[in-house]
């Protein structure tokens, strides 16, 4: 039997971790998206079989919801289709009857053709029904898909930023794009697909009970080897995937990392190839192994399974014989029995083989809308006060902990910083000044204290009309994959020229990001993708000031710098900073390790393990001893020529 996850495999099966290869990465053990596979794998169908009706009830819910046209035709022509089929076999029944009946072969075929005409037309007209279904079917699916993902996307667009930082949050959005979105379509799908399998066995019995009731335990017993072997066989199939699935996310990773053009340097500057052909090979090695023992393992149920389905195709000749020769039944209704047990079987499969996926899925789809919900919870209300923009932005004793730490990042920090200022925030890695920065922007929302614009509380303000009021120069930006043109006009994509504030170009040329932008083969429409046809990639420095160009075309009353120029040249960093002087109608916050840019700031507040620790300019701080000077002085010393620098033997090449 295959292993599934949780348990340790015995010798000889297949290891869910790879760990017959010699492997052994815990980083690797198996996802949180396997958490319902699991737990599939050890449901009883039966007790799948006992959840279909709220299943069902979710499917239709869903479909009726996207499209109640297309859901009526879906369920509608099926059932009408399955009309189709009792009439056929009656029909069918009819013909056999005529033929079978004594006299000339003419008058008999005579008698035969109103039947044979019926039979024609329920089989043209089922045929007709079942292609116009599938049509609504296939319809519906992308509805579906598109509603799903719209509404997703919606929902982790919306929610604060802090719920990023909550890993379950983090983990439940992973898992419901990954796979519960797109769960979805598939329990429509799946339930469409049941109902037409139940459909068709009932439609067959039905005939079947017309014909001769006491045909009805043959087609039972024909059909259920089939079903029991089709549920065997996508068990089996279904556990497998489940044993094999974490080697096959590391051959994924291993056929990512050689065939991939981020990292195709470094595997060229370490001579990687050998070292990942060789774990991919051994990978496959143990891949095939395992494939190999499936097919084996299936053909073995396969073949019991005609065996058995051989016998039970035998008694039922055999009982259908007895009761010919008792004269129960007649030829004429034996024959159709027959036909109409190749129908039910077949129907019987996809029933089967529906009841099963739509289990599975119908688990990660309810992920998907237990995560709506949860995301629904993490939306900034605010209130709805609104306003144009501040003279004063208070911090009061401002906290935030991060969900699962220990210590506040930022700790009871007081502060206030005024329109027509420009203020520095400084300090060592890790002390809290992004955070501090990203409270100040409203990007997240104290767990401690209060921000008051021109003394309201932020929290009655309108979140909207805050955030408008609000540009953001991060540290880790984002290389979006538009134009370089659009790349700046993102900034404040719903602005019309005319509007006021500086139009791209002039954005470009205050961030130095002009001249680059024009020398690229489309200027300000060439795509910054290489992934696309004609797409060009920028470098570091580059990107840098194409994201000020952004910030300073969104033109907002508060501008906060996070190391802006940490990858710019000195010639481009002069010409932003020229740029980020005062200016009467906005404050700017600035983060900078070069300490030499800060010098002229209204205000710097020095901050130590999230506490601000130090405040004044830079006379004042250079006046006291304290750890701005300290730092200052650290990096000044760097540009004044003494001894020491590279000179020195480091620990590590000693
Ligand atoms: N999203 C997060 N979740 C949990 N902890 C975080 C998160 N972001 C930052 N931290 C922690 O909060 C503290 C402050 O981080 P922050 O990024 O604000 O420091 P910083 O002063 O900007 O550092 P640097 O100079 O390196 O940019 C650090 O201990 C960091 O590990």
């Amino acid at each position: 039997m295959a292993t599934v996850t949780g348990s340790r495999p015995a010798p000889g099966t297949d290891s869910p971790s790879g760990e017959e290869d010699g492997f052994d990465l815990p980083e690797l053990e198996d996802g949180h998206w396997m958490h319902h596979a699991t737990r599939f794998a050890h449901t009883s169908f039966r007790a799948v079989a006992r959840r279909l009706p709220y299943l069902v009830r979710e499917a239709v819910t869903l479909a009726w919801s996207t499209s109640r046209r297309d859901t009526c035709a879906a369920i509608g022509l099926n059932l009408a289709a399955g009309v189709m089929t009792t009439l056929g076999l009656l029909a069918t029944t009819g013909v056999l009857r005529e033929l079978f009946a004594a006299g000339p072969t003419p008058d008999r075929v005579r008698a035969a053709l109103p039947s044979l005409a019926l039979a024609a037309a329920a089989v043209t007209a089922k045929g007709a029904l079942t292609v116009s279904a599938g049509w609504a079917q296939a319809r519906l699916i992308p509805q579906i898909n598109y509603a799903v993902e719209l509404r997703l996307f919606e929902a982790t667009t919306a929610v604060e930023l802090a719920a990023f930082d909550d890993a379950g949050f983090a983990e439940e959005m992973d898992r419901v794009r990954d796979r519960g979105m797109a769960e979805a379509a598939s329990i429509v799908d799946h339930t469409v697909n049941l109902l037409t399998g139940v459909v068709g066995v009932l439609a067959t019995a039905v005939a079947v009970t017309v014909i001769q009731p006491v045909l009805l335990p043959c087609l039972l017993l024909a059909a259920v080897p089939e079903a029991v072997t089709a549920v065997k066989m996508a068990r089996r199939q279904y556990l497998h995937m489940l044993a094999r699935i974490t080697r096959r996310r590391r051959m994924w990773m291993l056929a990512h990392l050689m065939a991939n053009r981020h990292t195709a340097a470094e595997v060229r500057a370490y001579q990687m190839r050998g070292f990942l052909l060789g774990q991919y090979r051994r990978m496959m090695t143990v891949e095939t192994r395992a494939l190999l023992r499936l097919a084996r393992a299936q053909s073995t149920t396969r073949a019991l399974g005609m065996s058995v389905g051989g016998v039970a195709a035998f008694a039922v000749y055999a009982l259908l014989g007895g009761l010919l020769l008792t004269g129960v039944v007649a030829l004429a209704a034996a024959a159709t029995a027959l036909l109409a047990l190749q129908s039910a079987r077949s129907s019987l499969g996809v029933a089967v083989f529906a009841t099963n996926n739509l289990y599975e899925d119908a688990l990660y789809y309810q992920d998907y809308r237990d995560f709506l919900d949860r995301a629904r919870e993490r939306v900034a209300t605010g209130a709805d006060r609104p306003t144009a923009g501040f003279d004063t932005i208070e911090l009061d004793r401002v906290t935030l902990r991060y969900p699962n730490t220990e210590t506040a990042a930022v700790d009871e920090v007081s502060l206030t910083l005024r329109r027509g200022e420009v203020v520095a925030l400084v300090g060592e890695n890790g002390s809290g000044k992004t955070t501090l920065a990203k409270l100040i922007a409203g990007l997240y929302r104290p767990t401690g204290g209060v921000i008051r614009w021109d003394g309201v509380d932020t929290t009655e303000l309108d979140p909207e009309q805050t955030a408008a009021q609000v540009a953001v120069m991060t540290q880790d930006w984002w290389k979006f994959p538009f134009t370089a043109g659009q790349n700046i006009r993102i900034g404040r994509h719903e602005r019309q020229p005319g509007q006021g504030g500086p139009s791209v170009e002039e954005a470009a040329r205050a961030a130095a990001a002009h001249d680059m932008i024009a020398d690229l083969p489309f200027g300000y429409d060439t795509l910054l993708d290489r992934e696309f046809k004609n797409g060009q990639d920028l470098s570091g420095g580059q990107w840098q000031r194409l994201v000020a160009a952004r910030s300073l075309y969104r033109d907002a009353r508060l501008l906060i710098c996070d190391e802006p120029s940490a990858a710019l040249d000195a010639r481009a960093e002069h010409a932003l900073f020229q740029h980020l002087r005062r200016r009467p109608d906005r404050a700017v916050v600035l983060i900078t390790h070069r300490l030499a840019n800060v010098r002229h700031a209204d205000q710097i507040f020095v901050m130590e393990r999230g506490r601000l620790v130090q405040r004044g300019t830079h006379d004042e701080l250079m006046a006291v001893d304290g750890l701005y000077r300290e730092l200052f002085q650290l990096q000044a010393s760097g540009y004044v020529a003494h001894g020491g620098g590279f000179g020195d033997p480091h620990p590590v090449d000693a």
